[in-house]
């Protein structure tokens, strides 16, 4: 399976994932500082406080990119160390490190891919609101124009947010990630407001002359637990409309804004159901309706529903009414999601027909399993089991007339996972977090023959 001549393969990471270095060169506190430090949080109490040191390491980090033959590296800048404290004046230390590492990856020959925002929002924006204030979307204009007009001479591949169904519905609708907020008006405030960064700041990055401005999103096949394995099982109707209406406000409550100007009405009548649509303003869509290249899918598994009691009300989230988040009838990963590769291929070819007018790329992709040192080695050999079945899948989503650009590996290197802390491991390449070692998995050497072979 050979892809095509252009087709860019790299990895991904994310700031506060990676970074460490919280207070340093003026770097103001961000959501997640503040959430990884409150007691209950985060597995075992980890916080993003060292996580790779990547924030001293990045040369050596890159010399490893460079071995390994990417074309691309997506990172995400740390709006904390731009605005410490979300708005007014530039903290030039801050922007000088991202100047510098732009400069070493382009000295590698690895092309920069900037996530604007991964989750790491100035405390003091939350202070007055956090997303679920208006003005915020326009603070996130702001910070992404400031950025743009310091990196956009050697940074052609934007993305302005990651995965706001996640800032919104895991940040301010269950509360399992920061700012641990559990208010379902709220919920959709935020991602009204997400949306409207999005908008706000690709259009600031276009008068800028961005050669490529996409949105990433985590997206997913829905599926009832039959049609996982069997594509042609037909869902009786309570399942159907619970399979439309989680792809509606998983999936379209975001793009359908970003690439139609409009809103699935499942979204309408989710706002309508938690605090009211008092919050959509006349204009946001046109203004949430920038024209962007492409769309960053972060796929790791199908999503799998059935008609049922909703969830607990500490998981619950507008909209996660009447569904019950079923398993599927398949081997998991260390974070217990289900291993379905050709739920990909069937998410990418859903997408490219329902947005033909964007490209799409593969911005995370990924696998957490319980890793070994061992001798110098980890034989990760389900994790290049799971990328293999993946990138197979991508290939097939081409031959079906997909329009793919990339695929960037989640990720790099093992990180912060989030509300798992340390314990979880996505990395092709291991990291000793006690002495900063690292040691390129059997996974990161069989990317690196995939790259220079351009497939399987
Ligand atoms: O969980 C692995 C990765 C994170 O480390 C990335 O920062 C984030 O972009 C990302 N998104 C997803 C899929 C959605 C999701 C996010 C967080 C927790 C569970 C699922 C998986 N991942």
């Amino acid at each position: 399976m050979i892809f095509p001549e252009d087709f860019v393969w790299g990895a991904a990471t994310a700031s506060y994932q990676i970074e460490g270095a919280v207070k340093e060169d003026g770097r103001g506190q961000s959501i997640w500082d503040t959430f990884s430090h409150t007691p209950g949080n985060v597995a075992d109490g980890d916080t993003g406080d060292v996580a790779c040191d990547h924030y001293h390491r990045y040369k050596d980090d890159i010399g490893l990119m460079r071995e390994l033959g990417l074309a691309a590296y997506r990172f995400s800048i740390a709006w904390p160390r731009i605005q410490p404290d979300g708005e007014g004046s530039i903290n030039p230390r801050g922007l000088a490190f991202y100047d510098k590492l732009v400069d070493e990856l382009l000295a590698a020959e690895i092309s920069p891919y900037v996530t604007l925002y991964h989750w790491d929002l100035p405390q003091g924006l939350e202070d007055r609101g956090g997303w679920a204030n208006r003005d915020t979307a326009y603070r996130f204009a702001d910070y992404a124009q400031a950025v743009h007009e310091r990196l956009g001479d050697r940074v052609s591949d934007w993305a302005t947010l990651n995965e706001p169904w996640v800032s919104a519905f895991l940040g301010y609708g269950n509360g399992v990630h920061a700012p641990g907020r559990r208010d379902p008006a709220y919920a959709m405030r935020s991602a009204h407001h997400l949306l409207l960064g999005h908008g706000l700041a690709a259009r600031r990055l276009r008068e800028g002359g961005a050669q490529r401005i996409m949105l990433v999103v985590n997206s997913a096949p829905v599926l009832t637990p039959a049609q996982v394995n069997d594509p042609s099982a037909v869902p009786d109707e309570a399942d159907a409309a619970v399979v439309h209406r989680i792809h509606a406000l998983l999936t379209r409550q975001f793009l359908d804004p970003a690439v139609y100007g409009t809103y699935p009405e499942e979204v309408i009548e989710a706002a309508e159901r938690n605090g009211g649509t008092g919050h959509i303003q006349d204009g946001d869509l046109a203004l949430i309706n920038a024209p962007i290249d492409l769309v960053g899918v972060n796929y790791y598994n199908p999503c799998v529903v059935e008609a049922g009691p909703g969830l607990p009300a500490d998981a619950a989230w507008p909209g996660s009414e009447d569904v019950k988040f079923a398993t599927a009838d398949a081997p998991t990963t260390a974070m217990g999601w289900p291993i379905v590769p050709d739920g990909l291929s069937r998410l990418l070819v859903r997408l490219s027909q329902d947005y033909p007018q964007v490209g799409l790329m593969v911005t995370e992709n990924g696998a957490a399993f319980d890793d070994v040192l061992e001798h110098g080695r980890v034989h990760d050999a389900q994790r290049v089991a799971y990328l293999d079945g993946h990138l197979r899948e991508v290939w097939r989503a081409i031959e079906a007339g997909a329009d793919l650009r990339g695929y960037l590996v989640w990720s790099l290197l093992d990180n912060f996972e989030w509300a798992e802390g340390y314990r979880r491991r996505f990395g092709i390449v291991h990291v000793d977090y006690g002495t900063q070692t690292r040691v390129p998995k059997d996974s990161a050497l069989w990317y690196r023959g995939v790259i220079g072979r351009n497939g399987l």
